[in-house]
């Protein structure tokens, strides 16, 4: 299994490139199941879970062309997908794929909207919580669908096609509100969504959606009604720039001090991240090439921040900044909201000299002057870029181990921050 070996004490200054949105681009290749025709994405990440959603996508007969770079392109361009399921061969999404991760579980509501039936297993993901999907089963109840769960398995069925109806979610949900939006987008009728998630990813889908020929209105409100087409064609889109990863090196940035421009970054996409950043003792400022963050001087401030829904602080972003604070002279509160279990980065931020102690779903920080390098071990996708925020600042060398969980969701991650003058390699095996 590759390592990931940090010598800290560096600042950041450059250039790094951000790179399409991996919560977008997943379920935009799911939606690529709405129609018969050609879906075209551009600036899809090169990550792991891409791959493995093709692997799922190609499992129901699905055609995917990946077009890869030509002598003279960006290397930091991201790929582009051409996504063609005239024919759907086979409408189980199996365990053995599912299971790794969790946005293959959302190939639900497009397989039943298009073929009447699906049978997918219950879904895996980052370890973070229980992530049950009773909100997904219940919209798509709400749209006539017959639900039985079996084996690990959820069987839904709607021989007769689904009908728009009333979706109202308890909570929000990300997820659910992508299935209800891609099987309401070709049932009978309109169907209205409250209490919808309102992440700039929901946004991405839906505009894929209509660009498609869908009829989405209200996306990016609590509340989206999707008159449902009987079919959808063919389209060309680009994916958002990853808010999560933006948020991620601007942390990175606050943590070491430097000065880095993240190209292609939209400031719309994190504004309340970008405010605690700020609060910390981060300089940000906007332009058309993207975003520049800068720390020179001046220490880590200590915030309280609690995780919310879009536009809150993500929960994405949490362990970063529980990161950060580490170093802040003082004690910062981080309140975690969205999941149960989203705290295993902090006995790991401890090898690293962290002073963390946890209650309930609130952390306190208690600032350290400095953070020593050690072994320490990745156990989900952003907890483990928490560890590298946490080693880049850290005197001496840390070993990263587990770095398949990164892979999932960073792309050349190594290669951004050593370009801007990182001590950072990783080692194979
Ligand atoms: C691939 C992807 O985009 N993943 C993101 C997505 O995950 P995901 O879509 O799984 O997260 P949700 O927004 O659905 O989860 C929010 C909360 O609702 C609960 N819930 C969800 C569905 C359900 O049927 N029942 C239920 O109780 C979850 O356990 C959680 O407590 O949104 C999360 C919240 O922003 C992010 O952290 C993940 O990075
Ligand atoms: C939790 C995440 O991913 P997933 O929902 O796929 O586990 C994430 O992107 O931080």
């Amino acid at each position: 299994m590759d390592r990931i070996r940090i010598v800290g004490g560096n600042p950041l200054n450059g250039t790094i490139p951000i790179s399409g949105a991996k919560n977008a681009a997943l379920p935009l290749m799911v939606a690529g199941l709405l129609t018969d025709e050609k879906l075209i994405l551009e600036n899809v990440p090169r990550l792991a879970d891409v791959s493995q959603l093709q692997r799922i996508l190609g499992n129901h007969g699905i055609d995917i062309t990946v077009n890869g770079k030509r002598r003279g392109d960006d290397a930091n361009a991201g790929q582009t997908l051409e996504i063609d399921a005239r024919v759907i061969v086979d409408t189980t999404a199996p365990y053995e794929l599912v299971s790794k991760m969790r946005a293959s579980f959302w190939v639900i509501g497009p397989l039943l909207a298009r073929m009447g039936e699906a049978k997918v297993s219950l879904p895996g993901g980052c370890a973070i919580g229980t992530r049950p999907v009773d909100l997904h089963i219940a919209a798509l109840e709400a749209l006539g669908a017959e639900i039985e769960i079996d084996a690990g398995y959820v069987l839904a069925r709607a021989p007769k096609g689904l009908k728009g109806g009333r979706i109202v979610f308890p909570k929000v949900t990300v997820g659910a509100t992508h299935t209800a939006l891609m099987a309401a987008s070709l049932a009978d009728g309109e169907t209205v969504i409250e209490n919808a998630a309102r992440e700039p990813e929901i946004v991405d889908v839906a505009d894929c959606i209509n660009a498609m020929g869908g009829r989405i209105e209200g996306q990016g409100t609590s509340t989206i009604r999707i008159t449902g087409v009987p079919r959808l064609r063919g389209a060309r889109h680009s994916v958002l720039p990853d808010r999560i990863e933006t948020g991620t090196y601007a942390m990175a940035v606050a943590m070491t001090g430097g000065d880095v421009l993240l190209s292609g970054a939209r400031a719309d996409l994190l504004e309340t991240a970008l405010d605690t950043l700020r609060e910390a003792g981060a300089e940000i400022s906007v332009s058309n090439e993207g975003l520049r963050v800068k720390r020179n001087g001046a220490g880590i401030s200590p915030v309280t921040v609690t995780t919310e829904p879009f536009p809150g602080f993500p929960t994405d972003l949490q362990a970063q900044l529980m990161a950060l604070t580490t170093r802040a002279r003082g004690t910062s509160h981080i309140t975690e909201t969205i999941f149960e279990n989203r705290f295993m980065h902090v006995q790991e931020l401890a090898r690293l000299g962290a002073r963390i102690h946890l209650d309930g779903e609130t952390a306190t920080i208690e600032g350290v002057e400095r953070l020593k390098g050690a072994p320490v071990m990745a156990t989900d996708l952003r907890a483990s870029v928490s560890l590298v925020i946490g080693a880049l600042a850290a005197e001496g060398e840390s070993m990263i181990h587990r770095v398949y969980h990164l892979d999932r969701g960073f792309e050349r991650l190594e290669e951004k921050l050593s370009a801007c003058g990182a001590e950072i390699e990783r080692l194979a095996g």
